[in-house]
């Protein structure tokens, strides 16, 4: 399938780690959610990651792999997106895992499929800002200098600012937004519901919501509609 994230303003991040049913799933898949992303920072194995790409290729709609491990690298997703964490203290996961990983698959990618997403850890209390010991103290112009390293320096096509568990600053995202030149500015953090969702729309290209769909199932699903509702 041909798939085109610059569109996207709503996206599901499963995890493949956390249990969902299949009712729940359809629902999620049906939502008119413009992609799943299928990622997580712990837990994340090469079976759990077949199991629910098997279960979300019932339906049509986009599905993503974020790679977060090397041995959860399963073909068969539409793109593979590759986190690379600007403010990580461990080089490991700016660019040595993904050296590692190029000396084996780096002949044989399709890298159209390929998306580079610059990484902005911003809630030192959420396991990926932990295990990428993200130095995350940091102030406006901290993090404008990380948007524009990962758009204009290194060309990702995907800014990320990730709150993972909370709810963010609408308003250093909206200015790191406006900052970009050709990349997109992902969103996600704490969006438990329809009023956040619409927020979050206002101040990034593309929203992530990722807990609630395991904490508040309908409160989530209705996040697809607030957002896709805004002219
Ligand atoms: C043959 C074939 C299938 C080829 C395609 C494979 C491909 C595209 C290979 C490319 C090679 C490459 C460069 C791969 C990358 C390798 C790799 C392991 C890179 C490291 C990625 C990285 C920096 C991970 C750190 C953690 C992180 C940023 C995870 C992202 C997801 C995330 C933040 C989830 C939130 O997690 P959650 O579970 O909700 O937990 P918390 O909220 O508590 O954080
Ligand atoms: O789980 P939440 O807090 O919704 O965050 C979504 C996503 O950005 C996590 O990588
Ligand atoms: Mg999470």
């Amino acid at each position: 399938m041909l798939v085109d994230m610059k569109q996207w303003k709503h996206t599901f991040k499963l995890d493949p780690d956390r249990e969902l049913s299949d009712e729940h799933l359809e629902r999620l898949c049906l939502s008119g959610t413009d992609g799943i992303l299928v990622g997580g920072s712990s837990g994340v194995t090469f079976d759990n990651t077949v199991d629910l790409l098997a279960r979300i290729r019932r339906y049509e709609v986009p599905c993503v792999l974020e790679i977060s491990n090397q041995d959860a690298i399963v073909p068969g997703f539409d793109l593979f997106f590759v986190p690379i964490v600007l403010n990580a203290q461990d080089t490991q996961w700016i660019v040595g895992h993904h050296h590692q990983a190029l000396r084996e698959y780096g002949s044989l990618l399709d890298w159209s499929q390929v998306v580079a997403e610059g990484y902005i850890m911003m809630n030192g209390q959420s396991t990926a800002a932990q295990v990428t010991q993200a130095n995350t103290h940091l102030d406006a112009k901290d993090v404008e200098a990380y948007a524009r390293m990962a758009d204009r320096l290194f060309h990702c096509p995907i800014v990320y600012i990730e709150y993972s568990g909370m709810f963010g600053d609408m308003g250093l995202v909206s200015r790191a937004r406006g900052l970009l030149k050709d990349a997109r500015l992902f969103y996600g953090g704490g969006i438990d519901g329809p009023d956040k969702a619409r927020e979050a729309a206002g101040a990034a290209d593309t929203i992530v919501v990722g807990n609630a769909v395991y904490d508040a199932f309908e409160q989530a699903l209705a996040t697809v509609k607030a957002v896709h509702s805004l002219k």
